[in-house]
């Protein structure tokens, strides 16, 4: 399996190579020169699999040219032994053919584990056979940092530097990153909000001078491959779990940098039946204002109750632009540059072709908290506040109820116990466990101005072979 750029111009590289990387040369994000396809037979016959033999299926063909299956397997087996579900990713019933599955039950509390776990565990991989170091760049709203440290913190061969918008994540988010110990990891407060740490973290990928050389930086957010790889699977258990592939899905995705949507979006183009994806966004609604209006224009970034989904540059939503555009890197290069001076559209029929597909809502903050309480009401069901916009929006958009809806239940409540508490529902969720004493934790950061150079010269100076 090759991997080619958005953008057309950059080399085509193999799993390995695509694995160690962010963005391409040419600016764009590497997806598959083609993408595996699976009879509905096939599919029918993967019922009843473990999450973890499920995922082998899923993956294999994207990384079967650098991994050996066995090797794979164990990967697979160790990463989803850490979820503490028997499903993995279990579905809680709502309503009437109405679902959310919740894919917070990882080490982190959100669905980043699912992916992070892995990139982990790829990356020891990858590095110990080729005896490598690298630096880890990742920008988070919140959830990514935490799953990215929990799942890379323990291989020897790399630093990571997180940065996340100061005083932008929520208490427990940023507890959940600055008390991990370990003198690789070091945890950037930028005095900004994400779009910024994102641009920090692109344009440095973009010209890696500032490590002089001696090593390379790796992404962990979702502009890497292999983040969007291990986000398919869980489309695929769903589906198995409520009657697919002999029946239809529509999923509703809470959705910020586009990464998981974009995931459906490719189980469907492998073959598996999904007539909907709704696009649930909160204020912060660039892609919902395109979905309806096929309008592209960038907004101020404002401060929500679902802190993890304010972004408005949203990275992957290139990836689907690129097959909107039959493929055409110069279309994608093009349109993206327009988009950085003002408002951008699309041809109609391409508008179009999205649109019978994916449909969008916006939930703002009171709608958020209305449905927590509603579901709570309704259900004894707790959401966290980023799943409620994906259950409001679900609601809002359902085009078929005899269709199953699955919301991806994207973090657990306890994560975010000021937008619990004003939705009124009079309950506190508790943090598992294993995170019990959170708040006691020593914590360790540092607040950086948005600031380039700032942030380059503490990574070049902070690395172990500095
Ligand atoms: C809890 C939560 N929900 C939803 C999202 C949006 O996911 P994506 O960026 O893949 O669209 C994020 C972060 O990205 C998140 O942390
Ligand atoms: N919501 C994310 C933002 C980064 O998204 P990613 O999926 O590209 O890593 C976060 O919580 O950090």
């Amino acid at each position: 399996m090759r991997y080619i750029s958005t953008r057309g111009s950059a080399p085509s590289l193999g799993f390995e190579d695509v694995l160690l990387t962010g963005l391409a040369t040419d600016g764009g994000l590497y997806v598959p020169e083609s993408l595996p396809k699976f009879s509905l037979e096939e599919i029918r016959s993967w019922r009843g699999l473990s999450y973890s033999e499920l995922a082998f299926r899923v993956m294999y063909p994207f990384v079967e040219d650098a991994i050996p299956a066995d090797d794979f397997r164990a990967m697979l087996d160790d990463t989803y032994s850490q979820f503490t579900h028997k499903a993995v990713a279990p579905l809680v019933q709502l309503d009437s053919n109405e679902w959310v599955m919740e894919l917070f039950r990882g080490p982190t509390l959100a669905f980043k584990d699912f992916a992070l776990q892995l990139l982990g565990r790829l990356l020891d991989y990858v590095l110990e056979k080729r005896k490598q170091h690298v630096v880890i760049m990742g920008a988070t709203s919140g959830d990514t940092g935490s799953a990215a440290i929990e799942g890379c913190r323990r291989c020897e061969h790399v630093d990571i530097f997180i940065l996340h918008p100061h005083q932008r994540v929520s208490e427990v988010q940023r507890r959940q990153m600055t008390t991990v110990t370990g003198d690789n990891i070091h945890n950037i407060a930028v005095k900004g909000n994400f779009d910024d740490c994102q641009r920090m973290v692109k344009a440095s990928f973009g010209d890696q001078s500032f490590l002089k050389g001696k090593t390379q930086l790796v992404a962990v957010n979702s502009i890497n491959w292999a983040r969007i790889m291990a986000q398919i699977v869980y489309y695929f258990q769903a589906s198995l779990a409520l009657g697919g592939p002999d029946r239809s899905m529509a999923f509703s995705v809470p959705t910020g940098n586009f990464g998981d949507i974009f995931a459906g979006y490719l189980a469907r183009e492998m073959g598996l039946p999904v007539s909907q994806l709704v696009i649930a966004t909160n204020r912060n609604d660039i892609l919902h204002r395109f979905m309806s209006g096929n309008r592209y224009e960038q907004q101020k970034l404002e401060h929500t109750l679902s802190p993890s989904m304010d972004i408005m540059v949203s990275s992957n939503f290139e990836r689907l632009l690129f097959d909107l555009h039959g493929r055409d890197g110069d279309a994608v290069r093009d349109l993206l540059e327009r988009a950085q001076q003002g408002p951008v559209s699309i041809e109609d029929y391409r508008w179009k072709n999205a649109r019978k597909l994916f449909d969008s809502a916006a939930v703002d903050d009171a709608g958020t908290c209305d449905t927590i309480r509603e579901v709570f009401e309704a259900n004894e069901y707790l959401l966290d506040p980023h799943t409620a916009i994906g259950v409001k929006a679900a609601r809002a958009c359902r085009r078929d109820p005899a269709v199953p809806m699955i919301t991806l239940g994207t973090a657990h409540p306890a994560k975010f116990p000021d937008a619990v508490k004003q939705s009124g529902v009079g309950v506190e969720p508790a943090l598992p466990h294993h995170l019990a004493d959170l708040f006691e934790r020593e914590e360790r950061y540092t607040v950086l101005d948005d600031d380039l150079d700032a942030v380059q010269g503490f990574i070049g100076s902070h690395w172990k072979h500095a």
